[in-house]
């Protein structure tokens, strides 16, 4: 191994109790939602089928004229108990939002910069109704925050010279300013999920990575915060330069996610996959049709894919300027809600387990209880399991008590029943095993 300054603060998992319930919590969703909404894609009468939270930059805006935006900030259908009332009723257990994303416009009331809630007609702090609305309904709040930052003179996407060193320190110390602020003034906040650290300029700045983390954890023990964040002394990000991860959890599984039998390398670290319910929109778009909409069902398979390889799930939601959100997001977090109120045990506090993937979907483990999560019912009515050497299974019911038919069929292989009812959704067998490893 080669010496490091700003590599991993520490191998392995984290098992304090606050680590624990980030990776008990298994289901987050995002909330991404900033001045972008207001255009919602569209710039000059011409609409933009990019990401909407990226217009400024597809339309070419220069940063003064895209901040004019915050003339019109005044969601009038903002509730944050209805945000919360929604959270809770999808079944995720915390939310992730964006303190400031890449424009620069902050959700709170920073001292630190003019660019805020404050100087718009809005005036209140919104991150603070949201932080008080999630957690009063026992919501965890993530706060997602952007280094790259296009509203700030000092910031830079590489340092070309003396002055860009200097200007970009600056940037450096005022990011630190902004993080204290988050840090202090909302102290119940569970976990910081950097951004926009991807430049030259923050890869070869590891040390202010490495601070920024000690940082947070000095000001919140026991805050998570995710492997983007962090680039090494040789700028090499999420994992350093002798192969360990850096931060908490890997957080690089943006709209993809770890292939269930080639990637299983990510089961021996905690990890964290997110997820937009468009191809590519995690700001309001107003046109949806611009791309594919995953249905509930593909949505639930990512979550159940990502628990099944021991990593969490977040959904994102790009709420309306007006501070409501869309049909579409509303019933895809129903719909979710409904099947999580039924199935949520297969999900919450589970994790890998460890046993040969079957077509017919997913596994989970928890205790010494193995879920079945099937997504492919066969047409032969069998579901086939292999179990690892000296496991036996000793039951297989159905979450709603209906017993499974179980058949050995050759050495640590198994035959499990299909339900009788085709649920037209899929469906959750737990099995009771015995391991006389
Ligand atoms: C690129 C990029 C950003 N990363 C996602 C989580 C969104 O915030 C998107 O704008």
């Amino acid at each position: 191994e080669i010496g490091l300054q700003y590599g991993a603060d520490r191998l392995g998992k984290r098992y304090d109790a606050a680590m624990q319930k980030f990776r008990e919590n298994r289901l987050g969703a995002f909330i991404h939602w900033g001045l972008y909404a207001i255009p919602g894609g569209e710039w000059n009468g011409q609409v933009y089928n990019g990401a909407a939270e990226w217009l400024k930059s597809w339309a070419k805006v220069p940063a003064e004229e895209w901040l004019q935006l915050m003339k019109q900030w005044n969601p009038q259908n903002f509730d944050a108990k209805k945000w919360a009332k929604m959270a809770k009723d999808m079944g995720v257990k915390y939310v992730k939002i964006t303190t400031k994303h890449h424009e620069g416009f902050c959700l709170w009331p920073s001292k630190f910069t003019e660019y805020t809630v404050t100087n718009t007609p809005y005036k209140k702090d919104i991150l603070g109704e949201l932080v008080k609305a999630y957690n009063e309904v026992g919501i965890d709040v993530h706060f997602y925050f952007s280094v790259m930052d296009w509203s700030h003179p000092d910031w830079r996407y590489s340092i070309k010279n003396q002055e860009d060193e200097i200007a970009f320190q600056r940037f450096l110390a005022f990011t630190d300013n902004q993080l204290k602020e988050l840090a202090t003034r909302y102290p119940t906040v569970k976990d910081f999920w950097f951004d926009g650290t991807w430049d030259e300029s923050i890869k070869k700045n590891g040390w202010w990575t490495a601070h920024a983390e000690r940082m947070l954890k000095e000001l919140i023990p026991g805050v998570t915060v995710n492997s983007r964040l962090r680039a090494d002394d040789y700028g090499k990000r999420h994992f350093d330069s002798n192969g360990h991860l850096m931060g908490d959890y890997e957080s690089a599984y943006e709209r993809r996610l770890p292939d269930p039998i080639k990637d299983l390398q990510v089961t021996k670290w905690d990890w964290e996959a997110c997820m937009t319910l468009p191809e590519n929109q995690w700001g309001y778009h107003k046109d949806w049709s611009l791309s594919y909409v995953k249905n509930p069902v593909e949505v639930l398979e990512r979550i159940v894919h990502a628990v099944s390889m021991g990593g969490n799930m977040v959904v994102n939601f790009g709420p309306q300027a007006d501070g409501d959100f869309r049909t579409e997001e509303k019933e895809i977090a129903k719909a979710i809600g409904k099947w999580m109120q039924k199935n949520g045990e297969c999900i919450y506090a589970c994790d890998y387990a460890g046993w040969e993937k079957q077509d017919w979907e997913y596994y989970t483990h928890k205790k010494n209880s193995v879920y079945m999560i099937v997504f492919n019912r066969p047409y032969s009515k069998q579901l086939t399991v292999k179990v690892p050497k000296e496991t036996q299974i000793i039951n297989a019911v159905l979450l709603n008590g209906e017993k499974m038919k179980v058949t050995e069929t050759a050495r640590n292989e198994y035959n499990v029943g299909v339900p009788k009812q085709d649920f037209q959704e899929p469906f959750v067998i737990k099995l009771e095993i015995k391991s006389s490893k």
